[in-house]
């Protein structure tokens, strides 16, 4: 099954929250027809099914911490074979979290061709997740939480970043900028991989 995928590219979308992965993804959807898939919407979907174990992942979810390994990368294959046929290429967004998971996914899966390394400062995703917490209803978007979330992300997901660098196919992108410069530079990362 997992054949069907092989020769398809993989990006990795990876930041910390609230850098804008999803803004950016959104995006690079509606220019190159890319399969999106977030790490963290495939958990809230579960977990708004109300299932078992969707129950279970948002205790997880709640606190700010990492939901295991297995689960989140069944839930990527899954997602990603349903779009095989279709699929010009996927944005797996939200994932690696830590090195182990980018590790399990080529195993399981396959190599990425790209990282694209959302960046922007912590104290600018703080004030973008505040606000996006005004209106968007998740349940970890509120003050402590966000802050276990930042502090996970510069202990375990950082290191995934130094990691691909070594094999040089990390563009890290400043997300500082209005969403439309950032997507400029995000346009030519992605057109460079034709
Ligand atoms: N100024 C500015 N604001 C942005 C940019 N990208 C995203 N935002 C805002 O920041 C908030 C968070 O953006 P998301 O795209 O949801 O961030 P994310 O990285 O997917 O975050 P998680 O879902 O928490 O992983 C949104 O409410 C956006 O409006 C950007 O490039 N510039
Ligand atoms: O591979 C993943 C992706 C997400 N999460 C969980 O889902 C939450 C929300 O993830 P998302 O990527 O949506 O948001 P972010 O943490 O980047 O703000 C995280 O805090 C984690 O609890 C996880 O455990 N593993
Ligand atoms: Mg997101």
């Amino acid at each position: 099954m997992a054949d069907k995928i092989k020769d398809a590219k993989i990006v990795f979308v990876v930041g910390g929250p609230g850098s804008g992965k999803g803004t950016q993804c959104e995006k690079i959807v509606a220019k190159y027809g890319y399969t999106h898939l977030s790490s963290g919407d495939l958990l809230r979907a579960e977990v708004a099914s109300g299932s078992e174990r969707g129950k279970q992942l948002q205790a997880i979810m709640q606190k700010g911490e990492l939901v295991p390994l297995d689960t989140v990368l069944d839930m990527i294959k899954d997602a990603m074979i349903a779009k095989a046929d279709v699929s010009k290429g996927y944005l797996i967004d939200g994932y690696p979290r830590e090195v182990k998971q980018g590790e399990e996914f080529e195993k399981k899966i396959g190599a990425p061709a790209l990282l694209l390394y959302i960046d922007a400062k912590g104290e600018t995703m703080v004030k973008r997740l505040m606000k996006r917490g005004e209106t968007s209803g998740r349940a970890d978007d509120n003050e402590e939480t966000i802050k276990k979330r930042l502090d996970l992300y510069y202990k375990a997901t950082e290191p995934v970043i130094a990691y691909y660098e070594k094999r040089g196919i990390v563009r890290k992108i400043d997300s500082e900028l209005p969403v439309d410069d950032v997507f400029a530079i995000v346009e030519k990362a992605i057109d460079e991989l034709k």
